[in-house]
């Protein structure tokens, strides 16, 4: 998928909503724990109840690797049946991995390849060389923590080095590497007053913005400070969303926070664009 087709299903659906799927066993409704599969019964049921209110889905990697063999292969069914049944949907393996060249090139065959994901999350902290072996992939994008939404995000993120916060030179240095225009970022949409100025350094990346919902994150002052002229954002709500109920009713639960989100989102677009 590129940017621009992205692009055009944000404008068709008035929605720059993914949805997280952050899968827990300890937390889904208890009848789906009679299924063969119950990460990907929910994963399923969460993606077909929303799939038409949403540009793309996060599924977290981690919620999958907790169940070790079982777990991945529900994260392949995940992606296989996104692939095959909303091939339109951006999607995004939340891995944040990043190693020397030659193991970050393993991890890139293995979500570009093996999962076909079309993105994978990363951190910059080894720079360069764990960076670019992501960014060889055509059609395929690397999502760079920038300015993540924790509070630990200020422990080194915002320190000044060379007279200006890290987060901002990861974001001036990645931008100079090889096939940079396959690189996305990430900023926590509880840091959206930062988004101003993260603007200017990347005016048309897209941003991916987790920490909406859950973490109380503002999705106005995100539109607001970090929209550039194609929207160019794409929101994440996991547990708000695939949370709202623990009962029978849970996808259709979901499907109502979602509606609500796509409903803000067009409100907002219509009164900024
Ligand atoms: O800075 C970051 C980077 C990633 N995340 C991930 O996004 C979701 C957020 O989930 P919510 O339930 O909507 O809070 C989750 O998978 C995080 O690992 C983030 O929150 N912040």
């Amino acid at each position: 998928m590129t940017t621009t087709q992205l692009s055009e299903q944000i404008r068709l659906k008035k929605s720059f909503l993914c949805v997280g799927l952050d899968v827990d066993l300890e937390k889904i409704p208890s009848h789906l724990m009679q299924e063969e599969d119950a990460l990907f019964a929910f994963a399923k049921a969460i993606i077909d109840a929303t799939h038409d209110l949403c540009v793309a889905y996060k599924p977290n990697t981690a919620f999958f690797e907790a169940y070790g063999v079982k777990g991945w292969k529900s994260l392949e069914k995940t992606i296989n049946y996104l692939n095959e049944n909303y091939p339109n949907h951006f999607t995004i393996a939340d891995a944040k991995r990043g190693d020397i060249g030659n193991t970050s090139s393993r991890y890139a065959k293995a979500f570009f390849e093996d999962l076909n994901f079309n993105s994978v999350t990363i951190a910059p902290y080894m720079g360069k060389d764990s960076v670019e072996p992501f960014l060889e992939f055509e059609g395929k994008f690397a999502i760079l923590l920038a300015l993540t939404s924790n509070a630990g995000a200020f422990d080194f993120q915002t320190l000044t080095t060379d007279g200006q916060p890290l987060y901002q030179q990861v974001l001036k240095t990645a931008s100079q590497y090889k096939n940079a225009n396959r690189l996305m970022y990430v900023v926590g949409a509880t840091k959206a007053e930062y988004l101003t100025e993260i603007r200017q350094i990347v005016p048309d990346s897209f941003l991916l913005v987790p920490g909406v919902g859950a973490q109380g994150g503002n999705l106005k002052e995100v539109l607001e400070h970090g929209a550039n002229d194609q929207v160019g954002l794409l929101v994440n709500s996991s547990r708000g969303i695939i949370y709202a109920s623990n009962g029978k009713d849970f996808a259709s639960a979901a499907r109502a926070k979602a509606m609500e989100m796509q409903q803000q989102m067009n409100h907002l677009l219509n009164l900024i664009f």
